[in-house]
């Protein structure tokens, strides 16, 4: 048990464990329906994004109400609000919003309940106290191919991440069997350790994760993003040379990159910045930070400083991200600083 059990011996934030697994599998089921429902052949050839934002508004009310009832008073810092839904405008989404919410939940919800559900998830951030960091869907593009995507929830408390869970409704259980079962849930809490289980299980299928053990860059595997808008392939192929690693990369959409490092898929997490302006968002990487690291591993930006969750919705302070186990993560550093420096 962590050394922060409490005197009654429950463990440190298992209600807020528990309350935040039953929002990401409700929000899981969510996703997979509106998947079925809406996106079709039609959809994906015209490169229609409608079904992802019916299903980004969707399961950011069933996680945000799911966190309501348990904790009425906690604060949300979630990535979409309800103004689209609104008015005569929003009419039609708004339906198809409130369709597929009540058709996943056991407690119907009006309209109203669910617009100002989606709109808790407006909290600014900040360095003290506590609230939840919400991305509904993580890896749009993913979810709309069918393949990887990911709802990401984790709570905050005094500007670090302490709880994170990741669903990751496509990812393979075992990825060296593709073919079997789809489906993980992966979950940790600050002192603790990392765990998965399968989707739609509970806590006694949960089962240990760590990150590999590799100690040589030039056996190590690198996980990046699919969208070479959101992470730089040549900038990371050119580290993988530095590094001496001839295995081709794992590409991947959303979070589940992190899941995938912190069970020992691939190695190497890398997200060099494409751009000088954008700023990576807090729900994009809070999850995926603390099992990263209760899995054994390490995260930081590209300068090696670690991710400052405690500024606002963004993090302001930090470019990049880069994760990897502890016996190669110095040596992974020294490579990226080495590839940006000759670029300047
Ligand atoms: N230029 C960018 N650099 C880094 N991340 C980006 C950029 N543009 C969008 N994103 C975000 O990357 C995330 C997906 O990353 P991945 O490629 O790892 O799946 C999305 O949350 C997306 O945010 P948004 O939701 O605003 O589109
Ligand atoms: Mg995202
Ligand atoms: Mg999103
Ligand atoms: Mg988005």
């Amino acid at each position: 048990m962590s050394a922060r059990a409490c005197a009654t011996g429950v463990a440190y934030l298992a209600k807020e464990r528990a309350a935040a697994i039953e929002a990401v599998e409700s929000a899981s089921r969510v996703c997979k329906a509106v998947f079925k429902k809406l996106v079709t052949d039609e959809t994906l050839t015209k490169k229609d994004k409608s079904p992802v934002t019916v299903a980004d508004f969707s399961a950011q009310a069933v996680v945000n109400s799911i966190i309501e009832k348990h904790f009425p008073d906690d604060a949300i810092v979630g990535e979409e609000d309800a103004k689209d839904l609104r008015g005569d405008e929003g009419r039609a989404l708004r339906e198809k919003v409130v369709d597929l919410v009540n058709s996943t939940t056991k407690h119907p919800m009006s309209a109203d309940e669910i617009l100002r559900a989606i709109d808790r998830g407006q909290y600014a951030g900040g360095p003290t106290g506590r609230h939840w960091a919400l991305d509904p869907i993580d890896g749009t593009k993913g979810f709309l191919r069918g393949e990887q995507f990911a709802v990401c929830l984790a709570l905050i408390i005094d500007g670090k991440v302490r709880l994170g869970v990741v669903g990751c409704p496509n990812l393979p259980y075992n990825i060296s069997k593709p073919d079997e079962e789809r489906g993980v849930l992966a979950v940790a809490v600050e002192g603790q350790g990392a765990f998965q289980r399968k989707l739609g299980t509970d806590q006694s299928a949960e089962t240990r994760i760590s990150v590999s053990n590799v100690m040589e860059t030039r056996d190590a595997s690198f996980c990046e993003s699919v969208e070479a808008a959101h992470a730089s392939h040549s900038d990371n192929a050119k580290i993988a040379a530095l590094l001496g690693i001839s295995k081709q990369p794992v590409r991947m959409d959303s979070q589940c990159k992190y899941v995938a490092v912190a069970r020992g898929d691939a190695d190497i997490y890398l997200r060099l910045p494409t751009s000088n302006t954008y700023v990576e968002k807090i729900w994009d990487h809070a999850a995926g930070n603390v099992i990263m690291q209760e899995a054994g591993g390490r995260v930081s930006d590209i300068e090696g400083k670690e991710l400052d969750f405690s500024i606002g919705r963004t993090l302001s302070a930090n470019k990049g991200v880069v994760a990897a186990g502890a016996g190669i993560f110095d040596t992974v550093i020294a490579a990226v600083k080495t590839t940006l420096a000759n670029k300047r």
